[in-house]
């Protein structure tokens, strides 16, 4: 067996536009994926689009099996699991969110088959990246798994979902920019394997982003289609990458620790936001980035600060001086910034 780890994987068929929810089986039939599709949605993805989704293979051998999953759990994933052997599925479809999304993702690693993106918000690069992450008793588990086969994102379903759920998109991509800082670093100082062309991309995905403010408001579909382009854009980086490097590092610890620290408090791209307007100000000082991240997030009505993000100060402050023992990933927090540093990147910051 040959080791795939070095290997570029990225989607084919990649559809976004108003009304492409109507070309999912074709872009599918394209492919040349056969068999009984099997559709791993949520409650409210499935009440907005899975008829019509289920609609499309209404002349295909087999009709659509469907699992709704409530909750983003290992159990979910493992009912999915025990789902797609009892069908043998010719692929799967995630249809909705974060949670459908990496739930189909995991599960299609698991039983051996492919998977297709239909995203029905905007929320984060998970909808179209190769990596799966499943919050579990207060920790997150961020895996290794296949990127989609196709992404179909219909801007007209995203752009009537939460608005809080795109501008925590946005934010997931903003992040980028300390992301791909923190990389450099760990390339620099501990020699981390890293990858110009995927950096590079990261970095052009968030100045693009932050470029296209100004067009990024509520139910205006051209800001789904600018956002998902970017979330697509990321994944590709993650995938050139291999890894979660080009769109993940302090502000993303951060971020993970907050959801240990104060489950569901707040979404994963506003907490990793407010991340990383601090780990900006860590990176460049008074002078620094950080001024620019934090005013492209409040121009798109992301939270800039703890309050915002329904958080205690002393939340932020355990989250940041805690976010290095998250995983083994060197980052600008080196091994662990203290107390008193914490306190003051957060208020220099007006974080807190
Ligand atoms: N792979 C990765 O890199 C990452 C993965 N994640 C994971 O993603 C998940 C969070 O993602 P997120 O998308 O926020 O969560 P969900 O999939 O739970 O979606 C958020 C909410 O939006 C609802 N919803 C979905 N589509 C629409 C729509 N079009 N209109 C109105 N409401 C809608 C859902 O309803 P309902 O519950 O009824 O279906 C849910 O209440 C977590 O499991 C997290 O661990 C997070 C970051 C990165
Ligand atoms: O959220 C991500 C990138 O935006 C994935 O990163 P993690 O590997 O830290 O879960
Ligand atoms: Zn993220």
């Amino acid at each position: 067996m040959f080791d795939k780890s070095t290997w570029i994987r990225l989607p084919r068929n990649v559809l976004v536009g108003h009304g492409v929810l109507d070309q999912a089986a074709e872009a599918i039939e394209e492919l040349h994926l056969r068999g009984q599709p099997l559709i791993v949605t949520s409650p409210t993805p499935y009440e907005l689009a899975g008829e019509r989704i289920e609609a499309q293979f209404s002349s295909w051998d087999e009709e659509p099996a469907v699992v709704v999953v409530e909750d983003a759990s290992f159990d979910a994933i493992e009912r999915v699991i025990q789902r797609a052997r009892d069908v043998d599925p010719g692929f799967l479809i995630g249809l909705g969110g974060g949670k459908a999304i990496d739930i189909a993702k995991m599960a299609s690693d698991d039983v051996g088959r492919g998977f297709v993106s239909v995203p029905t918000v905007a929320s984060h690069d998970g909808i179209v990246s190769n990596r799966g992450s499943v919050p579990e008793e207060g920790t997150r588990h961020s895996v290794a798994a296949e990127p989609p086969l196709a992404v179909v994102a219909d801007t007209e379903i995203l752009a009537n979902a939460p608005w809080e759920l795109t501008t925590a998109g946005c934010a997931d991509i903003i992040s980028n920019y300390t992301a791909v800082m923190d990389w450099r670093l760990a390339y620099r100082l501990k020699n981390a394997p890293y990858s110009q062309y995927a950096a590079a991309l990261s970095e052009m995905t968030a100045e693009m982003l932050v470029g296209n403010a100004d067009s990024i408001r509520p139910s205006l579909e051209e800001s789904s289609w600018i956002v998902v382009k970017a979330l697509v854009s990321s994944g590709v980086a993650m995938s050139i990458a291999g890894s979660s490097r080009p769109a993940s590092g302090a502000e993303h610890l951060f971020s993970h620790q907050l959801d240990q620290i104060a489950p569901g408090r707040a979404s994963h791209g506003h907490q990793v936001g407010v991340g990383s307007i601090m780990t900006a100000y860590l990176h460049g000082g008074e002078n620094g980035l950080w001024r620019e991240i934090r005013n492209a997030l409040a121009s798109i009505d992301a939270p800039t600060t703890a309050a915002e993000l329904d958080l205690e100060d002393e939340e932020v402050i355990e989250a940041l001086t805690t976010a290095h023992e998250i995983r083994d990933r060197y980052t600008i927090l080196g091994d662990g910034i203290d107390e008193t540093a914490a306190r003051e990147v957060a208020r220099q910051t007006d974080v807190i």
